[in-house]
């Protein structure tokens, strides 16, 4: 389940065009994964977008209890 998800837009993404989005387990601590994503240009050349997420683990009645 998202926790925090943190985004900063870097540069705008063309219309139509073709994008490479890189995603790296960063760490985990228990329940807890935190993750890394690059949104850039195909050969890499440009930065459009970077974030971090925190994953926490749960249980199926977590959802339940709403
Ligand atoms: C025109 C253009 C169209 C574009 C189109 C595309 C749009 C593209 C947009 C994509 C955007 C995607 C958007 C995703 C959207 C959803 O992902 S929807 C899901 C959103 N998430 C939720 O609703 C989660 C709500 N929160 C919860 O249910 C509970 O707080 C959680 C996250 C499950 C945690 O609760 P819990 O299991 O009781 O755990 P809890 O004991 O509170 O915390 C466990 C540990 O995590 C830590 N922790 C918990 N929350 C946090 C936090 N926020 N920060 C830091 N640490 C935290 C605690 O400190 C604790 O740490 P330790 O003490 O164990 O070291």
């Amino acid at each position: 389940m998202t926790a925090n998800l943190n985004i900063n837009y870097r540069s705008p993404i063309p219309l139509g065009s073709t994008v490479l989005i890189e995603s790296t387990l960063d760490k985990e601590e228990g329940k807890k994964k935190f993750i890394l994503c690059s949104v850039t240009s195909t050969d890499g050349s440009r930065l459009h977008t970077e974030a971090t997420a925190l994953f926490v683990s749960i249980s199926v009645s977590h959802l339940l209890r709403g």
